[in-house]
């Protein structure tokens, strides 16, 4: 289950950005390249776990939540919005503060609205920073999250997101160290 980003992940090169060791994975950065067949393979594992039923819109944040969440809509016919890094100053527009361990910046939401049913599929959670700031702008709007997907969870700083009420499904766990990428858990496995 999930052999091609399990494999992928070990291989994954770690960076310093400052103190924080960044890994580096197809996913999460689109480099070197990226296979399709791992994007299909985690589509598809995605769509094991996740009732798409009653989704009207699948959710990303820029850039690299994007070559998964738009594998998802071409499978399910499901549409695709993209929380933005820069702002559109359309109406409705919402603006929130992204903080991850080694940036910070603002989102901008647009395309939604109250009374929408979505879930969230990102590449990483690391310090939970996005993802919980988003989901309490979105929750804010009304909008209905029904499931929040992460391809990857690094560490465990990404735990404090259930304080919130938010229960993450993170296909891979790993810890980042300077030598390099361990996997930790796989989603459904004991
Ligand atoms: O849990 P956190 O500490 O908040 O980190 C997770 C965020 O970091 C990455 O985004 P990044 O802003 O680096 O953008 P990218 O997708 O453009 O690489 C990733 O796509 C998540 O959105
Ligand atoms: N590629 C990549 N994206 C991240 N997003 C949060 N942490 C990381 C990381 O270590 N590597």
């Amino acid at each position: 289950m999930l052999e091609r980003l399990k494999s992928s992940l070990i291989n994954s090169p770690v960076i310093k950005r400052g103190e924080y060791n960044y890994f580096i994975h197809p996913i999460s950065d689109g480099v070197p390249s990226i296979d399709p067949h791992l994007v299909e393979e985690i589509a598809d594992y995605i769509l094991t776990i996740t009732d798409m039923e009653k989704v009207d819109t699948i959710v990303t944040v820029e850039a690299m939540g994007i070559p998964v969440a738009n594998a998802l809509s071409l499978k399910t016919g499901v549409p695709l919005t993209i929380i933005r890094k820069r702002p559109y100053y359309l109406e409705g527009e919402v603006e929130l503060s992204q903080n991850t361990g080694y940036s910070k910046g603002v989102l901008y939401i647009n395309g939604l609205k109250k009374g929408d049913r979505i879930i969230i599929v990102d590449d990483v959670i690391s310090t939970g920073g996005t993802l919980i700031a988003l989901v309490k702008a979105l929750r804010n709007m009304g909008v209905e999250v029904l499931d929040v997907i992460s391809v990857i969870g690094r560490g465990t700083g990404y735990l404090q997101i259930k304080e919130h009420g938010i229960e993450p499904k993170i296909l891979v766990t790993i810890e980042v160290g300077e030598k390099g990428v361990e996997i930790k858990n796989v989603f459904g496995d004991k």
